[in-house]
C-alpha cells in the first residue's frame, strides 16, 4: 500500500497531476480498487484533489459470449436447415435446445424461415439462402469497445445480450497539503517533544469525535429475562399485582394440604420433593384453628358435595417443610389469582388468550388435564409457527370447593387459576427447539448476545 502511496505522489508531482486513476493503475499493474483506497486516504488528509470521471459501456452476458463464438441462434437455427425443409421436431437434434428455441422465434421473426403444415407434421423450410449474422457483428463491436447505435443497444439490450456497466475514475491534483511522503501526525504529546520544544512545529492527529468505541462486552440479558419481564408487563396492565414469591420454604400445609393433595399423594414422597431437615417444621398455630379443622375434614371425609379421600389426616404431615414445589402454594396463601362471583371456564379460557395474545402467542389450544386442587383441569398449549408444532406452555384450572370452602370462601365464589412456563413460550418466541440452547452449561453466550430486544416477523 505504502508502495501505491508513494508513486501516486511521485507522479502526481512529475507530471502535474493524474489524468486517469483507471489509466495510472494499468500503467503500474495495480487492481484500480487497491489504488482508489490510496487516492481516498489521500484525499482526507488534503494531499490530493479528486475529481470524478464517469465511465458508461456496454458489457455482453455470458449468453452473448457464447453467441458470439458461434454465431447467433437464429443463424445457427437458419444453417441448421437443408434445402429440403426439416421436421420440427428434429431440430432439437441438430442444434442445443434453449439455442433451438430462441434462435426459431427469431429467425421467424426476421421471415427467413416459414412453417409448411401441408404434409401433416410441421416441417421448417427455408426463405433465404445465406444471410449475415448481424446479431455476432453487433456483439463483436462491443467486445471491441465500439460505439453501437442506440435501437442496436435497445435490442440488445432487450433479448439479454448485453448489459450496462458504469464505473468511476478520478482525475487527480495537488491538494492544499501536498507533499512527496505523508507526515504521520503525533498522536500523544510526548515528554521528549516538550524538552525538545519539537511540540511548537509538530503536527498532532485530530480528535475523531465520531468514532464508534468499542462494544462493550458485557450487559447483555437473557432471552428468559427479557420474556420474564414482558410477563410481568403484560400481567400488571391486565390488573394483576405481584405476589411475593421470594419464600422457597413453604410447609406442606401450604403447599400440599390446603390444596386437597392427599398426604399419600406420590408428589409428596420424599424422592419427589425436598423436604428440609433444619428446620423440619413449622408449627401450624398461627393458622385459624378452625380452618384447620376444616382441612382436615374435607380430606378425611369430604363435605361441600365431595366424599372426602378417606383416610386420618395428620397434621405433623402438614407441618413439615419443603422446597416449595410449585407457586400456588403462595397463590393459595394470597389468593393472587381470579376469584369472582360466578366465574366460568369461559373466563379462564378469555384471560389466557388476552395474555397470550399479547405475548405474540395467539394461537392457543386447551387439554383437559388432572390437579388435585383443580376441576376442571386444563393444560395450555401454544403453536409455533416457526417449528411448525403445539409446545405446552402451562396448567390451569378451577380450584375445587375442597380447597375453597374450608378457607370461609361462599358457595357461588369460584377461584380461576394457572401455572405458566416461561422457558416454552421464551424457545416459541426465539425459535429454539432444543432448551438445553436457552438453558444450562450448554449455553451459547453469543445466541445470548445476538438475541433481539425487539423480535420481528414473529
Ligand atoms: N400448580 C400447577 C399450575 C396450576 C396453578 C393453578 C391451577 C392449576 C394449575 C403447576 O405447578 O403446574
Amino acid at each position: 500500500m505504502a508502495k501505491v502511496e508513494g508513486l501516486l505522489l511521485k507522479a502526481i508531482h512529475e507530471r502535474n497531476g493524474i489524468p486517469d486513476s483507471g489509466e495510472f493503475a494499468s500503467s503500474i499493474n495495480e487492481n484500480h480498487n487497491v489504488v482508489v483506497g490510496q487516492i481516498k486516504s489521500l484525499q482526507a488528509s488534503e494531499m490530493v484533489s479528486v475529481t470524478d470521471i464517469d465511465h458508461f459501456r456496454w458489457a455482453l452476458t455470458d449468453e452473448a459470449q457464447n453467441y458470439l463464438r458461434n454465431g447467433s441462434p437464429e443463424v445457427q437455427v437458419l444453417n441448421a436447415i437443408p434445402a429440403e425443409g426439416l421436421p420440427m421436431a428434429d431440430l432439437k437434434a441438430k442444434v442445443p435446445a434453449d439455442v433451438a428455441d430462441i434462435g426459431f422465434k427469431q429467425a421467424m421473426q426476421q421471415k427467413w424461415l416459414s412453417m409448411d403444415k401441408s404434409s401433416g407434421a410441421p416441417q421448417i423450410v427455408r426463405k433465404v439462402d445465406a444471410v449475415e449474422d448481424k446479431t455476432q457483428q453487433l456483439l463483436q463491436a462491443v467486445a471491441e469497445d465500439k460505439e453501437i447505435s442506440k435501437p442496436d443497444a435497445e435490442a440488445a439490450k432487450k433479448r439479454k445480450l448485453i448489459k450496462p456497466e458504469q464505473w468511476k475514475t478520478y482525475k487527480l491534483d495537488k491538494g492544499p497539503k501536498f507533499a512527496l511522503e505523508r507526515k504521520k501526525p503525533a498522536t500523544e504529546l510526548t515528554q521528549e517533544m516538550l524538552a525538545k520544544g519539537t511540540w511548537r512545529t509538530q503536527e498532532f492527529k485530530e480528535y475523531n469525535f465520531n468514532a464508534l468505541g468499542q462494544l462493550p462486552q458485557g450487559g447483555h440479558l437473557h432471552p428468559l429475562m427479557k420474556v420474564r419481564t414482558q410477563f410481568r408487563k403484560i400481567f400488571t396492565q391486565m390488573g394483576f399485582s405481584e405476589m411475593p414469591t421470594n419464600n422457597y420454604v413453604e410447609s406442606s400445609f401450604w403447599n400440599f394440604d390446603a390444596l386437597f393433595q392427599p398426604q399419600q399423594h406420590p408428589a409428596r414422597d420424599a424422592h419427589d420433593t425436598f423436604f428440609l431437615i433444619k428446620p423440619s417444621i413449622t408449627s401450624l398455630d398461627r393458622i385459624p384453628q378452625d380452618y384447620l379443622q376444616r382441612v382436615r375434614d374435607v380430606h378425611q371425609h369430604g363435605g361441600y358435595g365431595s366424599a372426602g379421600y378417606g383416610y386420618s389426616w395428620k397434621k405433623a404431615d402438614a407441618e413439615k417443610n419443603l422446597l416449595r414445589t410449585h407457586t400456588t402454594a403462595v397463590s393459595s396463601r394470597m389468593v393472587g389469582l381470579v376469584c369472582d362471583r360466578g366465574l366460568t371456564l369461559g373466563d379462564l379460557i378469555g384471560v389466557l388468550h388476552e395474555f397470550f395474545t399479547r405475548l405474540g402467542l395467539p394461537k392457543l389450544r386447551f387439554k383437559p388435564a388432572y390437579n388435585p386442587y383443580t376441576e376442571p383441569s386444563m393444560e395450555i398449549f401454544s403453536y409455533s409457527e416457526q417449528l411448525r408444532k403445539w409446545m405446552e406452555v402451562g396448567n390451569s384450572g378451577m380450584f375445587r370447593p375442597e380447597m375453597l370452602r374450608p378457607m370461609g370462601l361462599p358457595e357461588d365464589v369460584s377461584v380461576i387459576a394457572w401455572g405458566l412456563s416461561l422457558e416454552r413460550p421464551t424457545m416459541i418466541l426465539y425459535g429454539i427447539d432444543n432448551i438445553r440452547d436457552l438453558f444450562g452449561h450448554k449455553v451459547n453466550l453469543s445466541m445470548i448476545k445476538r438475541n433481539p430486544i425487539c423480535r420481528l416477523g414473529l
